[in-house]
């Protein structure tokens, strides 16, 4: 089942038109990457999403129910530039957070206490928020998000404001929460996307330009490449190499010798035999696949 449908979504700032009719669903309990790059319309759609924004036109669709009313208590949100009241201590700010959520004051602090576990910054949590670094007030921007245990969770750019190890840590906080909950992330970096979610929707210029799962939009997008190492002579295998009928082309990079075919089972049979039939002094063989700045591209200028 899809937790959220959205049909033909649309924003328009007078004449500009920032989301163009974008279709797109999030099945129940997935990850799911909005990839784009700067400018793309990430951040006006997830605030569509949250209902912080209204849309122009189109429809979004929770379990199959239009979202009209309030869907407040469905959707925990992490703006991209999350503000807090610095002079807080992390503690303090959850109990607060817990208490607009209209939990009692003993169940306000027992779940304070519990996100602060759950999002790693306990031993910080009578510290004030203005000695927290990026990384530690991303996860408690984090466990305000979830405070009232969302269905849905909409992170802006969790990730591109920290350095690599932090980084790394929401990542893995995001893997997580994933068991418990969906959730949909915007991102400009697509090895994160990669590293920790199972769909992907393509934004590009306002428009939703490809989506699926990482391993589908591969199949459609692979480069159909071979990497070959020899011992030496590489301009004489490349020659070699070239020459059979299944190979397209061939080009040398870092001493490497890189095939590309139509059809990539067909190709690695003929140098296999070649190889083996010639004595070819071949060090290494793989096939590459293709990455996702690759297929990006690619779904960009088709
Ligand atoms: N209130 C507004 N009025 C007019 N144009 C706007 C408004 N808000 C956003 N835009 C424009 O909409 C486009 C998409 O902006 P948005 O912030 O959604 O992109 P983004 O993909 O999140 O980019 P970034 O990664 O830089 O945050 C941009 O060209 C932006 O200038």
């Amino acid at each position: 089942m899809n937790l959220l449908t959205v049909n033909k979504l649309t924003k328009t700032y007078k004449e500009k038109t920032i989301i163009n009719q974008i279709d797109f669903k999030v099945p129940d309990n997935a990850c799911v990457a909005l990839i784009g790059p700067n400018g793309a319309g990430k951040t006006t759609t997830l605030k569509m999403l949250a209902g912080l924004l209204q849309s122009s036109s189109g429809e979004i669709i929770f379990h199959n129910r239009p979202k009209k009313g309030d869907f407040r208590n469905y959707i925990g949100y992490l703006p991209q530039y999350p503000t807090f009241y610095s002079w807080m201590t992390g503690y303090e700010f959850l109990v607060y957070c817990a208490k607009l959520c209209l939990l009692s004051p003993t169940a306000a602090k027992s779940r304070a206490n519990e996100l602060l576990q759950k999002t790693g910054i306990f031993d910080a949590k009578d510290k004030r928020i203005a000695s927290y670094s990026g990384g530690m007030k991303q996860r408690l921007g984090i466990a305000q998000a979830i405070i009232h245990q969302p269905k849905l969770l909409l992170l802006d750019e969790p990730v591109s404001s920290l350095d690599p190890i932090g980084r790394k840590e929401i990542l893995l906080l995001m893997e997580e929460l994933k068991k418990e909950m969906t959730i949909f992330f915007s991102t400009h970096i697509l090895r994160d996307a990669e590293e920790v979610s199972d769909e992907l929707i393509l934004l590009h210029q306002g428009k939703v330009i490809e989506s699926g799962s990482i391993s589908n939009l591969q199949d459609t997008y692979q480069t159909s490449m071979i990497k070959l190492e020899f011992q030496d002579s590489l301009e004489m295998y490349q020659e070699k190499v070239s020459q059979l009928s299944n190979v397209s082309d061939t080009y040398i990079d870092k001493n490497k010798l890189w095939v590309t075919a139509i059809d990539i089972p067909s190709a690695r049979e003929e140098i296999l035999f070649e190889a083996a039939t010639h004595n070819w002094e071949l060090t290494d063989f793989s096939i590459a696949r293709a990455s996702l700045e690759d297929m990006f591209m690619k779904a960009v200028n088709r």
